[in-house]
């Protein structure tokens, strides 16, 4: 029979490998030879994995996942297999558009997992998002693609390292869209969120929320963009009335990012992906962590991408999936308020 105080002691993090022709593979089987305080449980094709440690020449054991079984520890070397199988062997750095599929499936497998309670939270190697809408599947990123699946109309998109935290109000969108993507409904509603998300895993009580302006300048008073004046600085005036958080800006992108105010700010919140992103990742690519916000159930993922060049050659590195794993295990065990309403 099964022993409760056993389930609750160890969790099953569910992993998925990515593209499988990027380094998703190599940096999953680099992160095994490390010991971890949970079951991870990979979900890809086996033979990918087996295959894949030969070139690498690393060991690895994949243990059978069986749902019904006690999580347990992993050993270095070993780790448990959710089998998805590919459709297509996979040659490292080479797309194939019929493992497209794959992918979909081993994250449509993965989060019903998470929804349902078999896992303690998701994590994600990277995904190549254009070999997937090559295939005729419209995929933007895994947040929207995970917003989708479990029917949640808006979720934020957060990467943080050792240093600091920055959230997006836009995500993969076109550049040419983000004007019209931002409005009193978007900023609230990612505002809200990011601000419970802090508190629940976090355990932040009063997040100080830093925002970016949109234009350079902030507007320059409406004489470089008027988005300031009719948009953010009104929405967050009104948010401001709110005390279970602390907002300051708008403040120009352009110096945002001084130690001055990243020592005070427990996220910045930038108005777009590249407005944000390539700061954090100068900051510390490989330590970095991408984390979504408002998701019935915790996701991080590598904050970076499927470096197919990289692909096989044993030379990609481990540590940003090492930090994902990380902070979903910290995430799941502070985990303090049930859900977020909007
Ligand atoms: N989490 C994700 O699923 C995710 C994140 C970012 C990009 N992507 C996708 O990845 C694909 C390639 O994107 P890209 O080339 O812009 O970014 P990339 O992150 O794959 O590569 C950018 C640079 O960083 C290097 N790099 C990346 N990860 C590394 C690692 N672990 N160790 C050492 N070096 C590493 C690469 O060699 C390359 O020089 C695109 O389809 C993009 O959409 C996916
Ligand atoms: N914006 C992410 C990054 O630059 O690291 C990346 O594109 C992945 O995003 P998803 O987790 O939504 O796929």
């Amino acid at each position: 029979m099964k022993n409760t105080k056993d389930i609750q002691k160890y969790k099953r993090i569910i992993i998925t490998a990515g593209e499988p022709a990027g380094i998703g593979p190599d940096i999953l089987i680099m992160s095994a030879q490390k010991k971890w305080p949970v079951e991870l449980v990979i979900c890809a094709d086996p033979n990918l994995l087996l295959d894949r440690a030969k070139i690498i020449n690393l060991p690895l054991k994949l243990r059978s996942y069986y749902p019904k079984k006690n999580p347990f520890p992993c050993k270095p070397g070993e780790i448990s297999i959710l089998p998805s199988l590919l459709s297509q062997n996979s040659i490292p750095g080479q797309l194939n558009i019929k493992n497209s599929r794959y992918v979909i499936n081993t994250l449509t497998r993965a989060t019903h997992g998470c929804i349902t309670g078999e896992f303690a939270a998701l994590v994600t190697g990277p995904v190549h998002k254009a070999i997937i809408n090559k295939y005729n599947i419209f995929f933007q990123g895994h947040t929207e693609f995970l917003s989708k699946i479990s029917n949640c109309s808006k979720t934020v998109m957060m990467l943080s390292n050792n240093k600091f935290r920055v959230a997006l109000v836009t995500t993969h969108i076109p550049i040419a869209s983000i004007t019209k993507s931002i409005n009193h409904k978007t900023l609230s509603e990612t505002i809200h969120i990011l601000s419970e998300s802090l508190k629940k895993y976090f355990g932040i009580l009063r997040p100080k929320i830093y925002v970016c302006g949109l234009n350079p300048h902030s507007g320059e008073s409406g004489y470089l963009g008027r988005e300031e004046i009719e948009i953010i600085i009104p929405t967050l005036n009104i948010l401001r009335k709110n005390k279970n958080y602390q907002i300051l800006g708008p403040i120009p992108a352009d110096t945002i990012f001084q130690p001055k105010y990243l020592k005070h700010a427990d996220v910045i919140l930038a108005m777009y992906h590249d407005q944000g992103l390539p700061v954090l990742k100068y900051s510390g690519f490989n330590t970095s962590v991408n984390i979504t916000l408002g998701l019935p159930f915790i996701r991080t993922s590598v904050a970076h991408g499927t470096a197919l060049e990289l692909s096989g050659s044993g030379k990609a590195l481990p540590n940003s999936m090492i930090t994902a794993i990380n902070v979903a295990i910290n995430m799941s065990n502070n985990c303090m308020y049930e859900k977020i309403i909007l």
